[in-house]
């Protein structure tokens, strides 16, 4: 049978035709890049992607398929992906799906046999911007009248939308450490990690009155990762400035690290194209040590309002570019990361993270 025919066209009018994978029909988004050569599950089911078009470097995706004990949510809610070459056939023992089934049954309609190292070029020089993906319309006016529905990831707030609706419990129930995780978009293997070291979490809904979670009477408070724009999360900011007042320890990844700045005073900005990957090298200003990361962020904290803040020490940062990848409150027991420690994907350096958290519990 003859593969069907995708289209995908960008913002600036660039277009790239490919063939179709997934399922048939038109999905848009902001169109990003991840560098990983592995974990395309997971990159797809990590909730911070909500929304966007995910194009992957690894020439071969869906090789390995997809295991339900892989996922980092319920389920994706990428708008999209790109791939060069597609499998439908897999190999690996546990696999539970194809990715085409995956993709078929969660309704996403992608594109592969795209040549990606040259989009991602051209991402990487022309910066994030809106897509649209098709195998409806080939007609550009049709497409970009899809497209012009699309909207701006600059402004949105979408934790709302992706966060659990009612509060869980993760980890062992007789456990002395009680953490609340205010949950913007959790990854499952964050709570896999605090888990592990014998972590008793309650998660709760975004929007969650902070009188509400201290009802639980927990040791600390967790801030999750999450999608959409730190900069339009008014209720968010509020909830972490009365978090802070507590004077409980605070641990905060990639969202809640931005909502930590915002909270204390510091402005979060959209990067030209972000950090997505895991090679990215990070490095620890306190120990002069550096870490290979993994990153999915497209927003950043402003370096200059972190320099020059009186209550916050910069604690790592992005050798890349420079930019701040890590700050800590000097007044309160609070810190945070722009990066991912718990990696899935990705390496395993910076899962320190955790433990400093649960010392900073301990001596508290
Ligand atoms: N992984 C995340 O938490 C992403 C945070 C935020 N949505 C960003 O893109 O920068």
């Amino acid at each position: 049978m003859d593969k069907q025919k995708a289209t995908l066209l960008l913002e600036d009018g660039t277009v790239f035709y490919g063939t179709l994978i997934g399922k048939h029909g038109t999905n848009g988004g902001e169109i990003c890049f991840n560098t990983g050569m592995t974990g395309y599950q997971e990159i797809y089911t990590d909730p911070s992607y909500t929304g966007q078009i995910v194009v992957t470097t690894t020439s071969h995706i869906g090789n390995y398929g997809v295991i339900d004990s892989e996922a980092e949510s319920d389920g994706p809610t990428i708008a999209s992906i790109v791939v060069n070459s597609f499998s439908e056939i897999y190999s690996r023992l546990d696999a539970t799906q194809s990715l085409q089934e995956f993709l078929e049954s969660n309704g996403i309609t992608g594109i592969a046999d795209v040549d990606t190292r040259k989009l991602v070029r051209h991402i990487r020089s022309k910066g994030a911007m809106n897509a649209i993906i098709s195998s409806e319309f080939d007609n550009l006016e049709d497409l970009q009248k899809e497209l012009d529905k699309v909207p701006d990831m600059a402004g949105l707030e979408l934790s709302s939308k992706v966060c659990t609706k009612e509060p869980y419990y993760v980890g062992d129930e007789n456990s002395t450490i009680k953490v609340a995780c205010v949950d913007y978009g959790i990854k499952r293997n964050i709570l896999r990690n605090l888990a592990a070291r014998g972590v008793y979490c309650k998660v709760f809904p975004a929007k969650t009155a902070v009188a509400d979670m201290e009802a639980w009477q927990p040791n600390a408070y967790f801030l999750s990762n999450g999608p959409g724009d730190p900069a339009v999360m008014d209720y968010a900011v509020e909830t972490v400035k009365e978090i802070l007042a507590l004077n409980k320890p605070v641990f905060g990844i990639c969202l809640g690290h931005q909502l930590l700045a915002e909270a204390v005073g510091i402005k979060t900005y959209k990067m030209h194209h972000g950090h997505r990957g895991i090679n990215h090298p990070i490095k620890n200003l306190n120990t002069g040590k550096s870490e290979i990361t993994s990153q999915n962020h497209g927003f950043n904290i402003v370096r200059e309002d972190s320099e020059n803040h009186p209550d916050i020490e910069i604690t790592h940062v992005h050798l890349n570019d420079n930019t701040v990848a890590g700050i800590k409150l000097k007044d309160r027991p609070a810190f945070s990361v722009q990066y991912h420690p718990e990696s899935a994907p990705g390496p395993h350096d910076s899962r320190y993270l955790f433990d400093d958290f649960i010392s900073l519990i301990n001596n508290n």
